[in-house]
């Protein structure tokens, strides 16, 4: 178990804060839109944590048109429009091959402000803007006010030209540099982690770095591992790394060592890119992974020395079988593209017949059902 400060007896599971707006993604390929959903890393990761039972706090920003019912009411601006990004997965250049899609934010919510967030402690806090959103101040506040402070690298180098389009910045010019000594995680996927050194960044926290279908690699001040990723059938890369750090974040939660959650972040980001937009898990899946996470938790109690802050970072016995036993959990996965559109927007468009590409370049064929194949 992750031991916090604020951690007790009777609340084992330790508080999480997420910080980042939900937005409308918007999804285009040859001119033309193929399918309309709830975006931002907010949505898919209180997703996975809602999955396993992880209680969380959310603080999100949007506008009045924003579209989508939602359990954990988001901040309504009145005077701002909800953060809209538009994907375009036939733009994206020949030179960059690791980019599979160019995003537009053609819409900005208003930022999250320190004063924005609760006045009091959690034991997690994940700061995972989209559109810009999280301040330095912003940051700054969640590091006095959360034990453990996990961070998108997306909320912190994304710049955005006039006409939207995301660039990103070195994470050394971004503002947020100062911070990084106080944060404990830091994730980014294989075309971010160019914009930061991370030999240097892993001596102040552990840099996730997620490869698409291969997986992970873990790097923490004296070591790095390599997490096994899980096979899927993809159809939508958007939303795998937020899910991705859901699973992680949910797997830290339950007292997981790190490649045990990183494990579970690779599962669920499998998972993620399966579907178009938010996946709705499977309700006999999930109680399969939950299963599965409580045999593991048994097995690894009795066996661990923690270090001060709860954290241990190489792999422990039995990781490998925990990734069969998650693969096979995927067998009874039947969900259709129907049911794992949750809360469709008031105007759905239709999402058959379209061509998303796979994060190796391989366009895959969406078909009206998806099954998950199992390793
Ligand atoms: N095609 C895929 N097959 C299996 N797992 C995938 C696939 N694409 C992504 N994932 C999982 O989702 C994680 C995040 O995906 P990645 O593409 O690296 O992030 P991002 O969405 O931020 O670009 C990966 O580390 C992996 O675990
Ligand atoms: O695909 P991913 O990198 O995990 O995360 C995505 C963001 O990059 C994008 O800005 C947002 O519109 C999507 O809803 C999703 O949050």
């Amino acid at each position: 178990m992750v031991t916090t400060k604020t951690q007790t007896q009777d609340n084992p599971i330790p508080s999480v804060l997420i910080v980042g707006n939900y937005c409308h993604d918007v999804l285009l390929q040859g001119g033309a839109v193929v399918a309309e959903t709830l975006g931002g890393a907010a949505s898919f990761i209180s997703n996975v944590l809602t999955g396993l039972s992880v209680s969380f706090h959310l603080t999100s920003k949007v506008g009045l048109d924003f579209n989508y019912p939602l359990n954990h009411n988001p901040i309504v601006v009145q005077t701002s429009k909800t953060t809209v990004f538009h994907a375009y997965f036939d733009l994206a250049s020949s030179e960059n091959a690791h980019q599979d899609r160019v995003l537009k934010r053609v819409e900005a919510c208003d930022p999250i402000y320190p004063s924005d967030l609760p006045d009091r402690r959690f034991d997690f806090g994940m700061a995972v803007g989209v559109g810009g959103e999280i301040l330095p101040e912003t940051l700054e506040k969640m590091v006095d006010i959360c034990d453990v402070v996990f961070v998108d690298i997306q909320a912190l180098i994304r710049a955005f030209d006039k006409n939207g389009t995301v660039n990103l910045v070195g994470l050394k010019e971004s503002g947020f540099y100062h911070l990084l000594p106080r944060l404990k995680f830091l994730k980014a996927s294989s075309e971010e982690a160019l914009f930061m050194d991370v030999e240097e960044v892993r001596k102040w926290c552990c840099v996730v770095v997620t490869h698409g279908k291969d997986g992970c690699q873990v790097y923490w001040k004296d070591g790095e591992t390599q997490i096994a990723p899980f096979r899927a059938n993809q159809v939508d890369p958007t939303g795998a790394g937020d899910t991705f750090l859901g699973g992680l974040v949910a797997g830290l939660a339950h007292g997981f060592v790190v490649p045990d959650a990183a494990l579970l972040g690779n599962f669920f980001g499998s998972l993620a890119v399966a579907h178009i937009g938010l996946p709705k898990f499977d309700l006999r899946l999930l109680q399969r992974v939950k299963d599965e996470m409580q045999r593991r938790k048994l097995h690894c109690s009795c066996c661990l020395e923690r270090r001060d802050d709860g954290l241990i970072f190489t792999k422990t016995s039995g990781h490998d079988e925990f990734h069969a036993s998650l693969a096979s959990t995927k067998l009874v996965s039947t969900c259709s593209i129907q049911e794992c559109q949750q809360d469709l927007p008031r105007s759905p468009r239709t999402v058959d017949q379209v061509i998303l590409p796979q994060y190796n370049g391989q366009p895959k064929l969406l078909v009206s059902s998806v099954f998950d194949e199992p390793m």
